[in-house]
């Protein structure tokens, strides 16, 4: 039985989602799940856009054979071949045997990889701007390197005006039988999803993102449709705005993210008590984590939207304790940049929490850190309250400055 949703007239929804994967990439928790979105436009040429994870492989094909009957497949398009997408391509292949698989040098060179089926008597290789006519509708294809992958291109149908966008302005979290943006609240119950997914897979490529921008800001865009998550057909523009300004590793909030370690709970007690002390001052929406019990995906995600971060942890065995060190490292293969950053140690013997933190975001590009940290030896007392007052006030300044 076929599940699909209709797109417009003669273009179909016919992914599906998986809500039993625990990781997706077998690293990013996903409790919302996620969906694998391909299209099928059905035309003088039908023309399958992409292909489907292995999970949901099934569903995929009764949606094909669903809405195709004994119509073949004249094209499948593939704008991204990572196996979410990808893997079920020579399956797809050899149902359809007549169908021609499209996409650039890059994209043929990576089906040879994954597959061994003959793929040069059935490719066709498409270069920027290129057209492929399919009847009512004309494809242009846009390149997209590494906007998550090298081969990774993009497809705009003339006639519809929809962009096929890749991972691009893609989402964690399943369809739930509503695709389309204006079915669901996706500010309310999708966007930290939207954000956690751009920042940990695409958020690392800002500047290729903003190469795909600038060539979408000359199409004239009425539906986006990506490989992920919900389908935009409405205010398209708000979530293009956000990838810009995503993508120009701007904050999205003059706030505080106050991200901790602790084993013991002194750690804990002094940024507690430097969140009431800022809260006291009005700083509002400050955000805390408990690093240990965040998953690192989250942290990186409310990193890139915060404007300023403390960053506290204690001494573990001559370095930063552990967790600390692997949410910086993870900062920095992201590309984190642009950001106002505080720092606090704590040590009972010789505290070196500092000196390592400051080390790792040394090597980040543009971040600016208070020059002096509060330097905690095992737990905060009375005598160190002006330290933890002068470092409110440095960072009361730093968000007021942000303001002005
Ligand atoms: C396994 C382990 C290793 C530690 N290594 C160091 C160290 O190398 N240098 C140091 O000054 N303190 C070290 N400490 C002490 C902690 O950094 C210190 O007790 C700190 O106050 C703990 O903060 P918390 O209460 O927030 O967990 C270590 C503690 C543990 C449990």
């Amino acid at each position: 039985m076929k599940c699909v949703r209709k797109v417009t007239e003669d273009i179909f929804w016919v992914g599906a989602s998986d809500r039993r994967l625990a990781l997706f990439e077998n690293i990013f928790p996903i409790p919302r799940g996620v969906s694998y979105n391909a299209y099928l436009l059905l035309d003088e040429k039908n023309v399958l856009f992409d292909t489907v994870d292995f999970a949901v492989s099934r569903q995929f094909i009764e949606n094909l054979k669903g809405l195709l009957g004994e119509k073949t497949i004249d094209y499948l398009i593939v704008n991204h071949m990572e196996p979410d997408h990808g893997a079920t391509l020579q399956e797809i292949a050899s149902i359809y045997p007549d169908m021609k698989i499209v996409g650039n040098a890059k994209t043929v060179q990576m089906i040879k990889q994954f597959f061994d089926f003959d793929i040069d008597s059935r490719s066709v290789v498409i270069k920027e701007a290129d057209t492929l006519s399919t009847g009512k509708h004309t494809l242009q294809f846009y390149m997209a390197p590494m906007v998550h992958w090298p081969e990774v291109m993009v497809t705009y149908d003339m006639e519809s005006k929809i962009l096929f966008s890749a991972d691009a302005f893609g989402t964690f979290g399943a369809l739930n039988g509503n695709i389309f943006n204006d079915e669901i609240l996706f500010e309310q119950d999708w966007m930290d999803d939207a954000r956690r997914y751009y920042m940990n897979i695409v958020g690392k490529y800002g500047a290729q993102v903003q190469a795909l921008l600038k060539k979408a800001a000359n199409l004239d865009i009425a539906i986006i449709c990506p490989l992920h998550g919900p389908v935009w057909r409405s205010n398209v523009e708000y979530f293009i705005n956000k990838y810009d300004q995503w993508s120009r590793y701007e904050p999205e909030e003059n706030t505080v993210m106050i991200a901790y370690a602790s084993m013991y709970g002194d750690t804990e007690q002094a940024v507690n008590i430097l969140a009431a002390e800022l809260a006291e001052e009005g700083v509002k929406n400050i955000r805390m984590y408990d690093i240990s019990n965040t998953d690192v995906s989250e942290l990186v995600s409310e990193a890139f939207r915060c404007s300023h971060l403390v960053l506290a942890a204690p001494t573990y065995n001559g370095g930063v304790y552990p967790v600390m060190e692997t949410f910086l490292l993870d900062l920095k293969a992201h590309n984190f940049q642009n950001r106002t950053v505080a720092l606090i140690e704590n040590g009972s013997w010789a505290p070196a929490a500092y000196k390592n933190m400051k080390q790792i975001l040394e090597e980040m590009k543009n971040i600016e850190m208070f020059e002096k940290p509060l330097s905690i030896k095992s737990a905060l007392k009375e005598s160190q309250m002006d330290e933890l007052v002068d470092l409110k006030n440095r960072i009361l300044v730093s968000l007021k400055g942000n303001n002005e």
